[in-house]
């Protein structure tokens, strides 16, 4: 008793400024919930700064919206290992990926898993895969090219979601895992790509709030056999009853140790009893899944954008259409500006990972950059949080606020040519924004990877077809990732319709 009185006295959160409106019984969960990805927290950043407190739903403890570059640097460099996923987000993750390198917590385990998968995701690794990138995105891109030329060259109201998924799916089975997936029509890929969408259907959206409440709530409910919390599982169970058996039986005879790839390096591990047959499925399933949920999302958003900005498109064509051969996976990085800023703007905008919500495991003084008023008058620059307390990071609001970027729900990839802005440079990580996480320990390893692949495969869906707005508007939800709807149309799951012409 004693301790956790004076636990709490440390705390400074229950004097944090909060934003008016919070209902008894939701907080300000539900406002967070019903209006667009990251609107609310847009908001309550111009009212209260960017560090502030939130009410929580059914009386759960306040949560801390830490939107301060300096807090954000400390959190996730520094003290990353002392602040765990929550109880809602791990279960999440382990159903949705597997107990592998994003699930897994503690320094010591985290790091052996680190050392294990990050040579094959390595820049010299991806630099000798090139080819092999090209070979397996071209596999889909001459499959788009035959369904449309057997359409007399136009599709109209294509998902470009079919497409982006069979590509990164196609692409990160070959090289990570050896493993065809036969152009993402195969039926493996076919599974997989099924039981995710079924994992992000609307019905996961709608009964989501109550259900994350809950969950928040009485954790407990995550081992329940509740429809909308077994579906997050399909995909990865398809793997691992199937894929990854196959990928294993396969190779585990015939590793070769000079091998690069990501499957060869597990194989590697287990034979030497490194790592255990579970934790192999379980990596498989965690890299099958997360090597290309997020690009195929990335590359849908772009190809949407692009279909409202022809200029942009007609651009981004030339630069790609005027290099001379192939570029190498060093081009990629750096030879190809306008490439880059499509890139950089559409992770801006559309963020995999809207929030990134953390547990604290100590008591700590989290220190910041901008200072805050307290409600007691005091102005402070560090927020003092005790074992327990959740933390939330809007990654997304952080990439659309006006304050830095003047037209922050604007997508325009000009504003990342020529010199920026000096704020816009406050954010730690990739570009300074914070989709990959921010270049600290826990920030995404396949972020290379990803940026590689996006930029091989749209450079050969830009240069092979041109895209078309279809008139539909967008509703953007959250289903543990990001996810395109329909505007007044939710019920037909994630998509992104676009008219497709062959050029
Ligand atoms: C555009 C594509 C991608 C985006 C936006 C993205 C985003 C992220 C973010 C924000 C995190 C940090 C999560 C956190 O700290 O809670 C993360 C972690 C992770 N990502 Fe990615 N990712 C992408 C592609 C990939 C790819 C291609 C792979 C695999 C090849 C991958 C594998 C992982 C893994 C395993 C983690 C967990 C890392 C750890 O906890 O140490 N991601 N990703």
């Amino acid at each position: 008793l004693k301790l956790s009185s004076e636990r709490k006295s440390a705390s400074s959160v229950s004097k944090l400024p909060v934003p008016p409106g919070a209902s008894f019984l939701f907080g300000h969960e539900k406002t967070v919930f019903y209006e667009q990805p990251g609107r609310a927290f847009r908001n309550w950043i111009e009212k209260c700064g960017l560090t502030y407190r939130i009410k929580a739903a059914f009386g759960a403890p306040d949560i801390v919206v830490l939107g301060d570059p300096m807090g954000i640097e400390y959190l996730t460099q520094k003290r990353i290992y002392d602040y765990h996923h929550s109880r809602v987000v791990r279960p999440r993750v382990g159903r949705f990926l597997g107990r592998g390198l994003g699930w897994v917590e503690g320094e010591d385990e985290h790091k052996r898993m680190k050392r294990l998968i990050n040579p094959s995701l390595s820049a010299e690794t991806l630099r000798t895969m090139a080819p092999d990138v090209r070979d397996a995105a071209s596999r889909v891109l001459n499959d788009m090219s035959q369904v449309l030329e057997a359409n007399n060259g136009a599709i109209k109201n294509v998902d470009v979601l079919h497409w982006t998924a069979r590509a990164a799916l196609n692409v990160v089975g070959r090289i990570a895992f050896l493993y065809d997936f036969e152009g993402g029509h195969g039926e493996d890929a076919e599974n997989i790509l099924h039981g995710r969408r079924r994992g992000v259907t609307p019905m996961a959206r709608y009964t989501g709030f109550i259900f994350l409440m809950l969950l928040r709530r009485f954790p407990i409910l995550n081992d329940l056999p509740i429809p909308a919390i077994q579906a997050q599982a399909i995909a990865r169970l398809t793997i691992q009853n199937g894929v990854a058996r196959e990928m294993i039986r396969r190779n585990k005879d015939f590793v070769d140790k000079h091998s690069k790839d990501l499957l060869s390096a597990l194989l590697i591990a287990y034979s030497e009893n490194r790592i255990s047959l579970e934790e192999l499925n379980e990596q498989i399933s965690t890299f099958v899944m997360a090597g290309h949920e997020a690009t195929t999302l990335t590359l849908g958003f772009t190809l949407w954008e692009l279909a409202h900005n022809q200029e942009v498109q007609n651009r981004l064509r030339e630069e790609i259409a005027n290099w001379p051969g192939e570029p190498t996976y060093d081009d990629y990085v750096s030879g190809l500006p306008y490439l880059d800023a499509v890139l950089n703007e559409t992770l801006r905008k559309y963020p995999g990972l809207a929030y990134m919500e953390r547990v604290a495991t100590k008591e700590d003084s989290i220190p910041l950059k901008e200072p805050i008023t307290l409600t007691d008058g005091r102005v402070v620059n560090s927020v003092e949080v005790a074992p327990g307390q959740t933390i939330l990071v809007p990654i997304i609001a952080i990439q659309r606020l006006d304050s830095v970027w003047t037209d922050g729900d604007t997508w325009r990839p000009e504003r990342w040519l020529g010199d920026r802005n000096p704020t816009e440079k406050m954010w730690p990580g990739y570009a300074n924004l914070l989709v990959f996480g921010s270049n600290g320990p826990r920030t995404c390893i396949g972020a290379k990877l990803a940026i590689f692949v996006y930029k091989i495969v749209l450079s050969g869906l830009v240069t092979r077809f041109r895209f078309e707005g279809t008139g539909e508007e967008l509703a953007l939800g959250i289903a543990s990732s990001l996810q395109p709807w329909l505007k007044d149309k939710t019920e037909m799951g994630p998509q992104i319709p676009v008219h497709m012409y062959a050029l």
